[in-house]
């Protein structure tokens, strides 16, 4: 019968991936994936080389069968980690008794276990395993301790030395507390008596969850001591520095500060470094916002600017206020020390300046205060500027597609202050969603309060290709015959369990609530079966089907399903798989074909055995210990009951009694049900789908819900959420791609921009097959190492409803050649914002995004060497700082370039030129010839005769040719 390789990896305590390699070095090909399946001589070729291997390898080694295989197992494990594998006992299951005996020493001293070794299983009868170096010593031990004493724990406590023995030999120092099995010893009861097994060279952290989350299984498990060692570093004995006796104790220094700088304090005013560290950053600030514009780097020049913001915290308020404060009292001298720093050697120009110590050359405002986010209305009411002119900048900086009631971000809002040179302090409103859900959201589960949870596996493919026929057969009812024209109209969600393992299956009515709850960024899909009659092969929405599970990015396995119908050719299937980059993995790729009949029960447990295996191998983990956050997958109104939510819980255990906020409404939950038999639940764990009452409204499909502790909280949410998309529908900002916006939607990420890459989804849609031939070769020519273009889908007709929901899921353009859409498909694009570009001839498309993308490119760098000056003589200024008298002898000296330092002719740092002084005055240039005064931005240390280098790094478009 055939084996999987899985499986026998198991049977043999084998790792699976150790597994497949030796398959293949047994010369068995074809079966790169631990799921693929062995015939039995095939297996057997496996067994004789594990065998021979372990024999040659190990020729002293106790006559055991576990022998071979730890042989084997040493021989594809990396040499510097050779784990020496050790059975130091008979059965892992202990008697009730067992919990009188010793303590587990050998267990109490190691580290925990490695969960790869935690899987591998002894054979029942094994006693001992030794490796293929130390066959003697293990040997020894072994049989003294099985004369005395079968049990793992006594052998491993009677052989106090074994361990550190056994580092010694492996380089690492006897006194690590992984090799002494005279360190103090640890119980573990969920380890229960069995023994375990171990790996001295891996960090502690990992391993609790293993013990504790896993310890029923491991207790079925033969015990086994696998010990991997990394020698440890010499220890540099470095001698703590004691004071003399009568040395006097080191002192804080006298620092007084004057009456004023303390009321200053006191009102929040910044300490001298903190304002002369914050002058430096709002200088910076301006200066990247000068530079870079709207679509430019603001992302990352804020988020700095935002991270010390939060960081101020109360303090950074308190600052904000005095210096608000001052800026009442002091007039002009308001907050905008950027401007203050870019002109203060300018003041001398003007005797009326001088007098009144503050610059005029550039427009100032009073501060504004304003609470983000905001409409540009309200922006420009509180700056005192008219509404036309901060459009008309926005639209300048490339902004499209707004009107007054538009919402500014913090981020926006900022750039049109800098840009108006407005003084301007914005403060972010703080709200329950930023504090409340956003923790939630990102809140991190300890590992060892992960337990395995079921996958969640969705069914996709053409209609009636038999999804909902499969599932059925699975779970055991019929649904198929009682379906209003035999087609499913709702989403149904349920869990199955097999075995002792679960496994939740969503099918969905044809693909479309598969994307929608991918546009809502609500994916709860684990693993997606694809499913393929096999009499009618791959149709236009299993086309589809394919796409939206690509782009979900889950594993795939295919149900040829109707393979009990005469005539099929799975061949044909198959080869049309490959066609779509899903390559069987009997045909040697990675993924599983598994041919089924729900009609008939044929495959049924090899589709559900494979899904289990792929969960398996996955590991989906999850913390019922925590407030349970999960999907809407559907909701509606249901006469008495009220609102029945249908809920997939991802993560946590939701009770009844919960407070729930999921889009924007919310409730407490009244009732439960278990959505196969309608039974009711009092709680659902990960992975449980279930049918929830309570809520105040429908919540949208693929709406995330989350609990929280109060209700007037989840109140609040709720409507914040409920006003914010009526504002977004008031604003009528487009929130989708279009070809116009997606560089300003890269700049957000919005796109899953990665890394430096530029990532562009397309739909495409033709006349002809002809002519999508033509655009994927001319797409192709586009190919670059920081250019990423997707073609989602490609198919010949009308651009559908179903093109437009993928778009609006995965943030794509569709690309329409020589077609139109359907009216349903236009009315959908227009609401969702999707765009449809037309086009009838092919280069038109490619140049289009050609260009596109070229304006996205990162321009290249260029260093240009402006000239040379020496220094002839250094002036220190206090509060000023070095001041170099330099002569320039090559080239010239420009504001704004860098410089490099250099010193006995080596060059000894780079620094930005800070001010450039002919006489006293602000110069832009100094020519070959002249001197001038030069300052270096964080570097006083210049020196006479040091030389300076001035050159400047330019920036030049590149494109894709
Ligand atoms: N001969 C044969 N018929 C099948 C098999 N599986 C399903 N069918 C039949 O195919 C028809 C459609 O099956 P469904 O399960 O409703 O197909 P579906 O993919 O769920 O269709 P939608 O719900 O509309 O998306 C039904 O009449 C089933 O009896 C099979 O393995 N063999």
């Amino acid at each position: 019968m055939p084996a999987r390789i899985y499986a026998l990896a198991k049977e043999l305590n084998l790792d699976s991936k150790d597994l497949v390699d030796l398959v293949k070095k047994v010369g068995i090909t074809g079966k790169g994936s631990a799921l693929a399946s062995l015939s039995d001589e095939e297996t057997q070729r496996v067994r004789d080389h594990l065998a021979g291997s372990a024999q040659a390898a190990a020729p002293a080694a106790v006559a055991t069968e576990a022998a071979p295989l730890a042989a084997v197992r040493d021989s594809v494990v990396p040499m510097e980690r050779k784990p020496i594998a050790l059975n130091v006992g008979r059965s892992s299951r202990r008697p009730a008794t067992a919990k009188n005996e010793p303590a587990p020493a050998a267990e109490a001293s190691a580290p925990e276990p490695e969960v790869e070794a935690e899987k591998v299983e002894e054979p029942a009868k094994q006693e001992t395993a030794a490796p293929a170096e130390e066959p003697v010593v293990a040997k020894k031990e072994t049989q003294a301790d099985a004369k005395a004493d079968a049990s793992p724990q006594a052998t491993a406590a009677k052989s106090p030395g074994l361990a550190s023995r056994i580092a010694s030999r492996m380089g690492a120092r006897p006194s690590s507390p992984a090799a002494d099995a005279n360190a103090p010893i640890r119980r573990d009861s969920s380890m229960g008596g069995s023994g375990k097994v171990r790996q001295l060279d891996r960090p502690t952290g990992g391993g609790d969850k293993k013990g504790s989350g896993e310890g029923s299984k491991a207790k079925r498990r033969e015990p086994r001591i696998n010990v991997k060692m990394a020698s440890l570093p010499d220890v540099v004995d470095t001698p703590i520095a004691k004071s003399a006796p009568g040395e006097p104790k080191a002192q804080k220094p006298d620092v007084k500060l004057s009456p004023d700088a303390i009321a200053g304090h006191r009102q929040g005013m910044l300490a001298p470094l903190d304002q002369l560290a914050k002058e430096d950053e709002d200088k910076k600030r301006a200066k990247r916002a000068g530079l870079t514009g709207f679509a430019g780097d603001k992302k990352k020049a804020l988020e700095e600017e935002e991270e010390k913001r939060r960081k101020k915290g109360l303090a950074g308020m308190a600052s904000s206020r005095a210096e608000r404060t001052r800026g009442k009292t002091r007039g002009k001298l308001a907050v905008d020390q950027s401007a203050y720093e870019r002109n203060r050697y300018n003041r001398g120009n003007s005797r009326g300046n001088k007098r009144k110590g503050v610059n005029t050359a550039a427009p100032r405002k009073d501060a504004v205060v304003l609470s983000l986010p905001c409409s540009i209305r309200s922006f420009s009411e509180a700056a005192g500027v008219p509404v036309g002119k901060v459009l008309g900048t926005l639209m300048q900086m490339g902004v499209a597609d707004i009107n007054i009631n538009s919402q500014l971000d913090l981020e926006s809002a900022e750039l049109i202050a800098t840009a108006m040179d407005l003084t301007i302090e914005l403060k972010e409103t703080e709200t329950l969603e930023n504090s409340l859900i956003m923790e939630l959201e990102n809140r991190e589960d300890s590992e060892d309060s992960l337990i395995p949870r079921a996958p969640i596996v969705t069914f996709l493919g053409h209609v009636d290709h038999g999804k909902t026929s499969l599932l059925d057969y699975l779970i055991g009812i019929n649904v198929v015959s009682g379906e209003a024209g035999g087609i499913t109209q709702h989403i149904r969600a349920y869990e199955v369990e097999k075995d002792g393992r679960s496994v939740t299956f969503v099918d969905t009515p044809g693909h479309e609530a598969f994307t929608e709850m991918r546009a809502r960024g609500a994916n709860v899909t684990d693993i997606a079966v694809l499913v393929v009659a096999a009499d009618d092969g791959i149709m236009p929405q299993t086309e589809e089907a394919i796409s939206h599970a690509k782009a979900a990015e889950v594993p795939i396995v295919v149900a040829l399903n109707k393979i009990d119908l005469e005539g099929v050719d799975s061949n044909r299937v198959l080869t049309q798989l490959t066609e779509h980059q899903l390559t069987p993995s009997e045909w040697g790729g990675d993924v599983e074909v598994v041919r089924t009949s729900a009609t008939k029960g044929i495959g049924m447990d090899e589709l559900l055995e494979t899904l289990l295996t792929i969960a398996e191998l996955n590991e989906y983990k999850a913390n019922p210990d925590r407030e349970a956050i999960g999907v809407c997958l559907e909701s509606e109104q249901q006469g008495d009951r009220g609102v029945v939510a249908k809920l997939v819980v991802q993560n946590g255990t939701l009770r009844v009694g919960d407070i729930v906020v999921c889009g924007s409404t919310y409730g407490r939950i009244r009732a439960m049900t278990n959505t196969l038999t309608g039974s009711s639940m009092m709680e659902a764990g990960p992975s449980t789908p279930v049918n929830v009452m309570g809520f105040d409204q429908a919540p949208g499909a693929g709406e995330r819900f989350h609990v929280l502790d109060d209700i007037s909280k989840a109140r609040e949410i709720a409507e914040t959420r409920e006003d914010a998309s009526s504002q977004e529908m008031l604003s009528g900002v487009t929130t989708k791609v279009s070809f116009e916006n997606f560089q300003e939607m890269l700049e957000d990420g919005r796109l899953g921009q990665n890394e430096d890459k530029v990532k562009l989804n397309l739909i495409i849609r033709a006349d002809v097959k002809g002519s999508l031939e033509a655009i994927q070769k001319e797409l192709t020519k586009l190919e670059h190492p920081e250019v990423e273009i997707k073609v989602l889908q490609q198919s010949v007709g009308g651009v559908s409803l179903a093109d437009v929901t993928l778009a609006s899921a995965s943030n794509a353009v569709i690309a329409a050649f020589n077609v139109i859409p359907d009216e349903k498909a236009r009315a959908l694009a227009d609401e969702r914002n999707v765009e449809i570009r037309r086009y009838n001839v092919i280069y038109k498309l490619t140049d289009e995004i050609k260009l596109m993308i070229e304006g996205r490119l990162k321009p290249e760098e260029r260093v240009v060497e402006l000239g040379r000056a020496v220094v002839k003589q250094v002036f220190t200024i206090s509060r000023v700082g070095t001041i170099a008298g330099c002569y320039v002898a090559q080239g010239s000296i420009q504001r704004n370039c860098r410089i490099r330092v250099n010193r006995d002719g080596r060059t000894i740092g780079d620094y930005a030129l800070d001010t450039l002084r002919r006489i006293k005055e602000d110069v832009k240039e100094v020519p070959r010839g002249m001197e001038c005064g030069i300052r270096l931005q964080g570097f006083n240390d210049i020196k006479q005769d040091d030389v300076l280098e001035a050159y400047k790094i330019e920036e030049v478009a590149r494109t894709l040719d």
